[in-house]
């Protein structure tokens, strides 16, 4: 797989999602902590998940407004190269944990309008990656992990000072397309490589990153 485009597989729960993120090419594999999402994992399950992960996945954690005793008992337990906040954690929370636990910091900004752009430029001096999302739903039960994608367009030609990745109803059919209108250079999905919310599909691992690939190499 080319390394042009850089793959994230979020939500993964079992030892064959996290083969068959590695076999696909993937090179972010992401862990959800948060108690009402049907990819909620145990501190045990991901430490083993984790433990087991090959050599050059990355391994990101995934948590929502936690506190510090969430993250200490987090950290404590499962071997991390990352962590994404996916909650309204302000940008000086960001700079806390970044300080806390030494771990680069993902900051997901949930983007329905320009103004959304307004609030993500707030955090491109604290964090160390921007995940650009889809903003949920009021009404939505989770703040990410929808299948729901934003107007890309929003972002068009738009460069940032610090790496980014594009998330938000991504899928292997509809990828490339998002890759050629952005400009992004990363890219997160969830549900899009799922056949039921929470169950990992490793056919639509291996056709999504190869869609990316395949959008990076004509870039
Ligand atoms: O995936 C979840 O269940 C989740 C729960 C709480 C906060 C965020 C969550 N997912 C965030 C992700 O990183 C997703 O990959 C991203 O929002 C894109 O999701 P999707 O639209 O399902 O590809």
């Amino acid at each position: 797989m080319s390394p042009d485009i850089a793959v994230k597989i979020c939500g993964l729960a079992t030892p064959a999602d996290v083969a068959a993120t590695a076999a696909a090419g993937a090179v972010y594999c992401g862990f959800v902590f948060f108690a009402k999402s049907p990819r909620n994992i145990s501190f045990d399950a991901a430490a083993a998940l984790a433990v087991d992960a090959p050599v050059g996945l990355a391994k990101v954690a995934l948590t929502v407004n936690a506190d510090d005793a969430f993250l200490d008992a987090l950290v404590a337990k499962v071997p991390l190269d990352m962590l994404q906040l996916h909650g309204s954690e302000s940008p000086a929370r960001v700079t806390e944990v970044k300080a806390r636990y030494g771990l680069p910091v993902m900051k997901a900004v949930g983007v329905a309008d320009a103004a959304d752009l307004v609030v993500l430029d707030s955090y491109l001096t604290v964090a160390d990656q921007i995940l650009v999302d889809a903003k949920p739903p009021r009404t939505a039960e989770l703040p990410g992990g929808n299948g729901l994608s934003f107007d890309w367009r929003l972002i068009a030609g738009r460069r940032w000072p610090v790496p980014w990745m594009l998330a938000g109803g991504l899928t292997p059919d509809n990828v490339a397309e998002a890759i050629r209108v952005t400009g992004a250079r990363q890219v997160d999905v969830s549900s899009g490589v799922e056949s039921a919310p929470g169950i990992k599909d490793a056919h639509k691992i291996a056709t999504f990153c190869r869609a990316a690939a395949g959008a990076g190499v004509r870039r």
